[in-house]
């Protein structure tokens, strides 16, 4: 069995007094690529920061493995724009870094020719990889990413969960990664977390597929990509809370 990175057991969290998660149960293994789907508002960002320690439950349990390093790449980071920046300086303001540390992860996520780069000046695209090697600068054991893909093109989206996938095939850390829709990041999830301020369903993608809950959610799928199902068992109040048979995986 791989190593326990992280759980959150029976988490609720509220927000002035208006909760936000409900019952959440989550964990995070060594090697495993967990993807977290749901729609606007469905509480994402707050259960990643949960894993991260950064938001405190009102209740429930979260226990992080010892000295545990792990990996962030946030939803968007606002550069100033008229701050004089390389990429090599920003990647150098998250910690004390060698230049060949640096010049190595920016090799690894293919962006090296940016090293010299004013950092405004990079496309969507590639600021997502930049991102990434930040988050790649410390060696994580975890990497959390808070939609990676954002604002980049369908092909360049393939490219950067398949990135994603092969970095965890060879350190073998643990990823846990938002999305909004799963036409694309399926093939490269072994499992499938659906958040709804309650997690709906849990599993790999060929277990969670063609749920009518789902296609209602994310819509039709392209036929050559995996597809998912949502076997929700419960409904939700107008406030999204459960209102009957609440049960969480
Ligand atoms: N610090 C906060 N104070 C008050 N409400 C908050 C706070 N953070 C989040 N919320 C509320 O919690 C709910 C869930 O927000 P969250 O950002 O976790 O959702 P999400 O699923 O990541 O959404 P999106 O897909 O739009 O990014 C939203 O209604 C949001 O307004």
């Amino acid at each position: 069995m791989a190593k326990l990175l992280v759980s959150l057991t029976n988490i609720d969290v509220s927000f002035q007094q208006r909760q936000i998660l409900q019952g959440v149960n989550l964990t995070l293994h060594q090697g495993e690529i967990v993807t977290l789907i749901g729609p606007n508002g469905a509480g994402k960002t707050t259960l990643v920061k949960l894993v991260l320690g950064l938001v405190e439950p009102i209740s429930g349990e979260r226990f992080q493995q010892h000295n545990l390093r792990i990996g962030y790449m946030p939803q968007r980071l606002h550069i100033e724009p008229t701050f004089p920046l390389t990429v090599e300086r920003f990647l150098a303001l998250a910690g004390r870094y060698s230049a060949q540390e640096i010049a190595a992860v920016l090799e690894r996520v293919g962006v090296l020719r940016l090293l010299k780069s004013p950092v405004q000046k990079v496309s969507g695209g590639e600021m997502q990889r930049i991102l990434l090697a930040r988050g790649l600068l410390r060696k994580p054991q975890l990497m959390v990413l808070d939609e990676p893909v954002q604002g980049v093109d369908i092909n360049g989206q393939k490219e950067l969960y398949q990135l994603i996938k092969s970095i965890r095939n060879e350190t073998g850390c643990g990823v846990l990664m938002v999305s909004h829709d799963l036409h694309l990041v399926m093939a490269a999830t072994d499992r499938v977390v659906c958040l709804n301020r309650h997690i709906c369903c849990s599993g790999s993608p060929s277990q969670i597929s063609n749920h009518p809950e789902y296609l209602a959610l994310f819509g039709e799928p392209e036929k050559d990509l995996a597809v998912y199902t949502h076997h929700h068992d419960h409904k939700h109040g107008v406030d999204g809370k459960v209102i009957n048979n609440p049960k969480t995986l």
